[in-house]
Formats: structure tokens, C-alpha cells, sequence
């Protein structure tokens, strides 16, 4: 599968559901190949072996694992020692981890000479200042690790390279919002993460598909010692059947939802779903004491107008003001030309992130 001349990189994006993979030639990091599996457990191996198969001369394949914890700072060779790490990371993103980790376990197993590069989606977000990354926690518990450490990093990143190369962007000030099936915003100083509504986990923030987002940990307190639901269970409650799934009771698709707003829980939840994103901008400009650029990204950014409108319409307070034919048509800029705030809409390519590092990892 692999040789000296070996002339791509395979890049595996992992999943609870699908396997999202892309193949780069490794001279231009030009794409060979993209492609969107659905996966079981028991045709797991089966799918990996097939794509890496068909991929062609594999240099090496590279993967986004969403948690790095403390430790992982920046990608890394999977090794025996970091991939421990990695999976004892795995309870703090339960919909994540474990199937990044399982791809790369399966592709060692059967290639151990294929070398793999893990990327995390926290790495981008070592630049925040100390102050943001911290909780009102005594320092018995600070010091176990609980402190935020904010996701979606190689989105985050892939976003940034795209605002450098943006005059008008240049030492700005920028929130992203990344708005797929797990969603959050971050807040950039000249390219830079400077807090994120992410924390500990993935499960904090802006409501998503089926993750609650921001709660009052008394609830959960609550939910544990009074309602009698087990750990498990309220992991399982607030992880998968939360969110835009849990308010609308009906989808965890914003497709769906939108195809039925006239339903009052589905308005509901669409509502909610936009007063959470309006909310964490404004705490995000706050840390950034100011707001030139709002950048949409991920399946609902990049498509669904009528969020984007219905966020920007809550934004008035800021400067934001979208001329609503260019948010229709999905340009690149949505701005209004009185809009003291420039709103992009930029599809974001965690792959070609993942690409761009393994060719750097890799000629060091
Ligand atoms: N045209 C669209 N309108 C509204 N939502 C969309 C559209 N296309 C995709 N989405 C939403 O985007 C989400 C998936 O986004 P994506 O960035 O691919 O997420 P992930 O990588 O987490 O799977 C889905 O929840 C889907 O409902
Ligand atoms: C971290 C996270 O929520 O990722 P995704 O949006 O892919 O679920
Ligand atoms: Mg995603």
C-alpha cells in the first residue's frame, strides 16, 4: 500500500455514523478524491480497506481526533505511547473519540508499517489566553484538567488561513460559526483563537443537532440525585436526543426542521436554536471588545439562508446588517453596504487542514 515514492495522503474524518474521507495528491495537496460513507460496526474494516485500497499509493493517512487534551498541542505520529493518550481522552467525547480512535486501531492492525498522523480539533485553540480557558473551579479540580478547551479547531483554522488571505480582514476581529451537526463559534484575533463557546467538551455552547449545548450544571446535579437517571442514561439524553432533535420532536436535521416551521415546537426549536448562537456572539464580541467579521461555516452556515438572516437580524446591535439577495444566493460576502461588520459565508475544509499538516509532519 505504501512505498518510497508514495504520492498521497489519505485522510480520514471518522465519525458516530459516517466515515468522511478525502485522498490529496501529496505534491499540491490537490484533491484526488472526496468521499461520504455510512458505516456499522461490522463493515467497519471492510469500508477503511476498500477507500485506502482504492486511494491508490498511500504516503501516510492522517485523521482528525477531536479530543487532545492537555497534551496534544499540535499533530502528531501515532505512536503506542500517544494513541494511549489518545484513547484515555475518549470519555470526554463520546460521540467522537472512539470512532476516530477505531479507524486508526483498525489501520495499524493491517498496515503497521502505513504511517498515521492524528489532528486535533482542540490544537488550534492553545493560542486562547489562560483566563479564558478556565472555570470557577477550586484548584483541587482545576488541577485534574477541568479547564475549556474549544472544538472544531481545523475548521477554525482552515477559516483563518482563508481570512489571511482577505485584505480586509487583516487584524481583525472575527467570530466563526461553525454550524454542522455539532456547532460553535470562536473568536479570533488576527487569525488566532481567543475563546471559543466550546469547553470541556464538545457538548457545551450553542444548542446542535442533538447536543444540548449550554446548561446549569445544577440540572444535572438534579437530573442525578432526584430524577434517578443514571449516568449513562443522561450522557446518552444529553449527547443524542437533545438539541434541535430534543425541542423540535421531529428532526436533528435543520433541513427537515425548516421543510416543517409552521409546527410550534419546530419554530421552537429553530428559535432557540438562533437565540443560542445571538447570545454567544454577544458574550465572543465581548472578549473581543469588537466585531469587523462574522464568518458562517459547516452544513447549516454554508446553506441554510434563513438562519443565517434570522442570526444577523438579532445583530443590529452590532453593526451586522445582510442585504438578503446575496444571503439567498450564498455569496461569499452577504454584507449590506452599510454593514460596519463584514459577514462571510466560507465553506470550511477540515481535510485539506489535516493534508497541509501531514505534509509538514512528514518532511520534518
Ligand atoms: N441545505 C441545508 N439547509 C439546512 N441545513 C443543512 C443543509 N445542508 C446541510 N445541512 C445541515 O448540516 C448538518 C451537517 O453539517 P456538516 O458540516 O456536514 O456536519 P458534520 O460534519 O458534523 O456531519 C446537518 O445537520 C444538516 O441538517
Ligand atoms: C466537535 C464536534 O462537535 O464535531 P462535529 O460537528 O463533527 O460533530
Ligand atoms: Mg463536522
Amino acid at each position: 500500500m505504501s512505498s518510497q515514492h508514495a504520492a498521497r495522503y489519505l485522510v480520514i474524518n471518522s465519525g458516530s455514523s459516517t466515515l468522511k474521507y478525502a485522498v490529496f495528491n501529496a505534491g499540491d495537496l490537490s484533491v484526488a478524491e472526496r468521499g461520504n460513507t455510512d458505516i456499522t460496526p461490522d463493515t467497519f474494516a471492510q469500508s477503511l480497506e476498500a477507500i485506502l485500497h482504492h486511494a491508490g499509493q498511500v504516503a501516510a493517512v492522517g485523521h482528525r481526533v477531536v479530543h487532545g487534551g492537555e497534551r496534544f498541542t499540535a499533530p502528531v505520529v501515532v505512536n503506542d505511547d500517544n494513541l494511549a493518550e489518545m484513547h484515555s481522552l475518549a470519555d470526554l467525547a463520546p460521540l467522537h473519540q472512539p470512532h476516530n480512535l477505531h479507524a486508526i486501531d483498525v489501520l495499524r492492525d493491517a498496515h503497521p508499517e502505513l504511517p498515521q498522523i492524528a489532528c486535533f480539533d482542540t490544537a488550534f485553540h492553545n493560542t486562547q489566553p489562560v483566563l479564558h480557558t478556565l472555570y470557577a473551579l477550586p484548584a483541587s479540580l482545576r488541577d485534574k484538567g477541568l479547564r475549556r478547551y474549544g472544538f472544531h479547531g481545523l475548521s477554525y483554522e482552515y477559516i483563518s488561513q482563508q481570512l489571511d488571505a482577505c485584505a480586509s480582514d487583516q487584524g481583525g476581529k472575527c467570530i466563526a460559526l461553525h454550524l454542522g451537526s455539532g456547532a460553535s463559534a470562536c473568536a479570533m484575533l488576527k487569525g488566532k483563537s481567543v475563546s471559543s463557546s466550546m469547553g470541556f467538551t464538545a457538548l457545551d455552547g450553542l444548542m446542535m443537532a442533538t447536543r444540548c449545548g449550554t446548561l446549569d450544571p445544577g440540572l444535572v446535579l438534579h437530573c442525578q440525585t432526584h430524577l434517578g437517571i443514571d449516568a449513562t442514561t443522561l450522557t446518552s439524553m444529553l449527547y443524542k436526543e437533545a438539541g434541535l432533535k430534543g425541542v423540535s420532536g421531529l428532526s436533528a436535521d435543520m433541513r427537515a426542521l425548516l421543510e416543517h416551521a409552521v409546527q410550534p415546537a419546530v419554530e421552537q426549536a429553530i428559535a432557540l436554536y438562533c437565540l443560542y448562537i445571538v447570545r454567544a456572539i454577544g458574550a465572543l464580541a465581548a472578549d473581543l471588545q469588537g466585531l469587523d467579521t462574522l464568518v458562517f461555516t459547516a452544513g447549516v452556515g454554508e446553506h441554510a439562508a434563513v438562519i443565517r438572516e434570522r442570526v444577523c437580524a438579532q445583530l443590529g446591535w452590532l453593526g451586522v446588517n445582510i442585504d438578503s439577495n446575496a444571503n439567498l444566493q450564498h455569496a461569499a460576502e452577504i454584507q449590506a453596504a452599510d454593514s460596519k461588520v463584514v459577514v462571510r459565508v466560507l465553506p470550511t475544509n477540515e481535510e485539506w487542514v489535516i493534508a497541509q499538516h501531514m505534509r509538514t509532519l512528514l518532511k520534518a
